[in-house]
């Protein structure tokens, strides 16, 4: 199996890296790079000013996101995809992929922005996340000193149902405002609906957007399944827009309508405290399911966690979370003109 002829597969078959260094120039004067397993770089004859990542499977079980980056590369490989901007490819943790799980040992999506070194911890997800920080590093520092416009899309998919399919979470800005052209380009991917974070994360898009002022974002594109059984028509407009945004001037964007876009802003996260925690409703209600001011929606050891709002949605519930991590988000929804837009 050589590296350009199944991309996914190499990635697969060298699970925590390879220090090879493989090259090609493609006929159309495409160059491809490969500084790592699943690290790939793909940069068009005549640069423009866009640096895009595109970056899946940190966590494994994820396999649309997967799916959807394999194919993208394989196409550029045969010439079948255009590239007009430079983009990193990211396959983030093949070895979760191999064992069919979200994680080995950590959960990658919480070991950025140094994490990965904090704790007097060692374990393979956190020397690769560290390496994955480098790479985004280089890529962000190699596409040049003048003003660029920099894009990270972490490709996801949820646990749980969601009453709101396909959703983004927007890392904290700090006060920066945000993008129209973003939420535009999120709902051509048909995402709607976008969660506001209110405060750093250790997540990737976190890292890229507040080291690199990257446009970054967690995109959830649906729902978790194993490869070969979702439904690739779900992923259509996303996989549509990914690829127009690495081979087109621009990508095809809707005229904007803050109507048709869902906004919502963080309201709680629940980080759990205690080895007994437990969620206060099943594990099938679905990601957007609201709660009423004073409703109990967890118990952490002997304290009650109640919704602080009406309508207030509950996102990643998950009770199984290591000790300090969070168990629970929890959003309500703001107006669209509300943001702070340029
Ligand atoms: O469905 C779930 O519970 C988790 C889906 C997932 O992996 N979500 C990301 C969101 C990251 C962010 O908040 O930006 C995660 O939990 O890492
Ligand atoms: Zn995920």
């Amino acid at each position: 199996m050589t590296v350009f002829e199944d991309f996914l597969k190499w990635t697969c078959d060298n699970e925590w890296g390879h220090s090879g260094h493989f090259e090609r120039r493609l006929s159309n004067g495409t160059q491809l790079t490969v500084w790592d397993s699943g690290v790939l770089v793909v940069e068009p004859q005549s640069a423009t000013d866009k640096d895009i990542i595109i970056s899946c499977a940190v966590h494994g079980n994820e396999t649309a996101p997967i799916e959807i980056c394999r194919d993208i590369i394989q196409d550029i490989i045969a010439e079948q995809q255009p590239v007009q901007h430079r983009t990193l490819f990211l396959i983030a943790n093949p070895a979760s992929i191999n064992v069919e799980r979200r994680f080995v040992e950590e959960n990658m999506n919480r070991l950025f922005s140094g994490a990965h070194s904090k704790g007097g911890i060692t374990n393979p997800e956190r020397e690769r996340a560290a390496k994955l920080e480098q790479y985004v590093q280089r890529f962000y520092q190699e596409g040049g000193d003048s003003e660029r416009r920099r894009y990270h899309y972490d490709l996801h998919t949820a646990i749980r149902d969601s009453k709101r399919e396909k959703f983004a979470v927007y890392p904290f800005t700090h006060g920066k405002p945000y993008k129209q052209a973003q939420l535009q380009f999120l709902l051509a991917c048909g995402v709607d609906t976008v969660l506001l974070n209110r405060a750093p994360t250790t997540t990737f898009s976190y890292f890229s957007a507040h080291q690199f002022e990257a446009d970054a974002f967690t995109v959830e594109l649906g729902k978790v399944r194993r490869f070969g059984e979702n439904n690739r028509a779900d992923f259509a407009a996303a996989e549509k827009s990914l690829r127009q945004l690495v081979g087109q001037p621009e990508p095809d964007l809707p005229a904007f309508d803050p109507q048709q876009h869902f906004v919502f802003a963080e309201a709680q996260t629940i980080n759990r405290q205690h080895q007994d925690f437990r969620l206060n409703f099943a594990d099938d209600v679905a990601n957007f399911t609201s709660f009423n001011k004073g409703e109990l929606l967890a118990i952490d050891g002997d304290d009650k966690i109640l919704a602080k709002h009406d309508d207030e949605h509950i996102i990643f519930p998950n009770a199984d979370v290591a000790l300090g991590q969070r168990a629970l988000l929890t959003v309500v929804r703001v107006p669209t003109e509300s943001l702070d837009l340029v």
